[in-house]
């Protein structure tokens, strides 16, 4: 049996840890805050900004919510960007994805303040995440890809010279995730594994450590994880329960792969709480930046 990557617990231990540096900030007159920029009426999308204020409130970080209409015109929404940059009580913010189809997204990322840039998504911040061999530049950490190495080291396990398949090529979770694993300070070997690749079963089944980021309920299985592999959940898929009707959060990772494992991280409760997590780290960070 597999131990568990628990990442609510871990979540939890974080922003505890969060809340005493928030409470620092505070004695010196300072109290960060996150925006969050939310289109249309999306219902996943609602329940996961819900949950990130949610957590504000837990760390007493004060909420900033801008909920906009599904019609929202690229340049109202512009102008909203504008307001949370030029809003002293906003120390940090983000533009929840996907946005609606008539917006120019990569438009609107490349407008948030690099310095108010909680995702860690801004081409600003990927470029110095590029820069940044030895890990020692002090700019926001894309959170899902930060969010994984977190739950792996606070497990005791150790990533320096293993090699990591790093399944899905997308630009919030697989291509930042390969910069961050490369760092002095991480040590790992990452191959991304995407549609492109000839032997996918292969290129998993050598890996240590696999993070499936896919989005395709369970197309991970058994033959294509070494014993004893680590692996991480990071694919998340609504589908139906045959059983109840239902429609159920359902992973990347198949029950029969997960067997195989050392650790996994179980999905719901795993890399989700984490990525939220790693958001409130960006905003204290940033607000403690200020306040040096
Ligand atoms: N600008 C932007 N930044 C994001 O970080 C971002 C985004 N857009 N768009 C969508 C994805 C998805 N995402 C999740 C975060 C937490 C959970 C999470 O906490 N999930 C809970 C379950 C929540 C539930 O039941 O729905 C869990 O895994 O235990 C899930 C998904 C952040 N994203």
């Amino acid at each position: 049996m597999a131990e568990i990557l628990d990442g609510k617990a871990t979540a939890a231990a974080i922003k505890a840890e969060l809340k005493e540096r928030v409470e620092a900030l505070k004695a010196k007159g300072i109290t960060p805050g996150l925006g969050t920029v939310l289109v249309g009426d999306d219902p996943a999308s609602h329940s996961y900004v819900g949950g990130k204020h949610k957590d504000c409130a837990e760390v007493g970080i004060a909420s900033i919510r801008v909920d906009l209409p599904e019609n929202t015109t690229q340049e109202e929404l512009e102008a909203e960007i504008e307001k949370l940059n030029n809003d002293p009580a906003c120390t940090g913010y983000i533009v929840q994805l996907p946005l609606p189809k008539h917006i120019d997204t990569n438009r609107i990322l490349e407008l948030v303040d690099p310095d108010k840039d909680a995702d860690g998504l801004h081409p600003t911040n990927l470029g110095r995440l590029v820069l940044n061999a030895g890990g020692e530049i002090d700019s926001p950490l894309p959170c899902t890809p930060n969010g994984v190495i977190e739950l792996i080291e606070r497990h005791g396990l150790d990533l320096n010279g293993k090699t990591v398949a790093v399944f899905g090529r997308g630009v919030t979770v697989g291509r930042p995730l390969g910069l961050l694993l490369t760092r002095k300070n991480v040590n790992a070997t990452p191959t991304l594994v995407h549609t492109g690749t000839k032997d996918v079963a292969g290129a998993l089944r050598e890996a240590d450590v696999i993070v499936a980021a896919v989005g395709q309920p369970h197309i991970v299985k058994a033959d294509m994880v070494k014993d004893g592999a680590i692996l991480l959940d990071v694919g998340v898929s609504r589908i139906e329960d045959p059983e109840t009707g239902k429609k159920k959060l359902t992973g990347d990772i198949s029950p029969a792969a997960a067997e195989k494992a050392s650790w996994v991280s179980p999905n719901p409760g795993g890399v989700g709480p984490m990525t939220r997590a790693m958001l409130l780290v960006n905003v204290v960070e940033t607000a403690e930046r200020h306040a040096a």
